[in-house]
């Protein structure tokens, strides 16, 4: 008999999507691809040398499910291979443990269910935005515990196709616990109030669809400004994806990538005007035209 063997297919998403940190995120159409191979014994291996990080990333994950289901640890091979760039803010870190996490359910004949599945893959990445979204699809809202932040439960809605995501990752990488370090403990009130008036008034805008009125309307204060230091060009090339035409735009999750929200005709100008900041301070750069991804993650019983 072969050995059974599942395909974990996992989104990329933009998280915080500007002033909506560690609770916004919308899926992308941009994936990572994990299969897991079941193996006789209890090691988990690489099919192809695997970076150090990744491996204990992959062992802590394993881990975390067996203890989270209440289940023997099982050993597996594995492949992982895609198109979402490594920490640039695109959430590669969760699409590789989300898949893990749905990949052993599988295997295990799914002990967890949809919700439980996300609070594993926060307890992991440390961002509950980025697991609803890779899960769940769309466009994301997580609600988490005031007291201790701990992953509660979200709400989805789909985004239309006529709303593209240009995407720019410049060629710096930007850790997204890095990228953590820089907040501050405290934020002036009043940042806090024109962060969530903002907030409160794009996630209205996304679920009624009027896209256009997020002209103008998308604006942060609680991270973005912190973070700038570490995505040197990356206000300039949202600012300038906004002039080319885009509704609004925003530091993806927690950087290198910036994101402009746009109709499908402007895409194109909207991408060129966001590289251009790049190419024009000798920062090399790669443009995504993305789609929201309406299903999250799959997974397929191979064998
Ligand atoms: N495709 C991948 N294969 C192996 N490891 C990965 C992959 N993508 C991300 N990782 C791991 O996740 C880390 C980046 O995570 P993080 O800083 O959260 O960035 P991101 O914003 O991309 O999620 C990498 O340094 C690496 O250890
Ligand atoms: N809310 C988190 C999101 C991190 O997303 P990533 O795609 O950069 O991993 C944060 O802003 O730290």
């Amino acid at each position: 008999m072969s050995a059974r063997s599942i395909l974990v297919q996992a989104p990329a998403s933009t998280s915080n999507c500007g002033p909506g940190f560690d609770t916004l995120s919308i899926a992308l159409s941009l994936y990572n691809f994990v299969r897991l191979i079941e193996r006789n014994d209890t090691k988990i291996c690489a099919l192809e040398a695997a970076h150090e990080g990744t491996q204990q990333m992959i062992e802590c994950a394993a881990g975390a499910f067996a203890a989270a289901a209440e289940v023997e640890a099982i050993g597996f091979d594995y492949e992982i291979w895609g198109d979402v760039p490594e920490a640039r803010g695109l959430g590669s870190s969760s699409t590789i443990r989300a898949a893990i996490v749905a990949g052993l359910n599988k295997l295990h004949g799914d002990p967890l269910d949809l919700e439980a599945m996300i609070r594993l893959t926060t307890d992991l990445d440390n961002a509950p935005d980025n697991a609803c979204a890779v899960f769940a699809g769309g466009f994301c809202i997580a609600r988490t515990e005031p007291q201790t932040f701990a992953y509660r439960e979200h709400v989805r809605f789909p985004l239309p196709e006529s709303l593209v995501f240009v995407a720019v990752s410049p060629d710096y990488k930007v850790l997204t616990e890095k990228s953590r370090r820089v907040l501050p403990d405290t934020i002036p009130f009043k940042d806090v109030v024109r962060s969530a008036n903002s907030l409160a008034f794009l996630v209205g805008v996304l679920v009624a669809g009027d896209f256009e009125r997020l002209d103008g309307a998308v604006n942060d204060y609680i991270h973005q400004p912190y973070r700038e230091l570490l995505n040197p060009y990356g206000h300039e090339s949202i600012e300038a994806g906004c002039h080319a035409g885009a509704y609004t735009g925003w530091l993806s999750g927690s950087g290198s990538t910036v994101v402009c929200v746009t109709s499908e005709d402007k895409a194109l100008a909207v991408a060129a005007a966001m590289e251009q900041v790049y190419a024009g301070n000798a920062v090399q750069s790669r443009a995504y035209r993305l789609l929201a991804d309406n299903r999250g993650l799959t997974v397929t019983v191979e064998s």
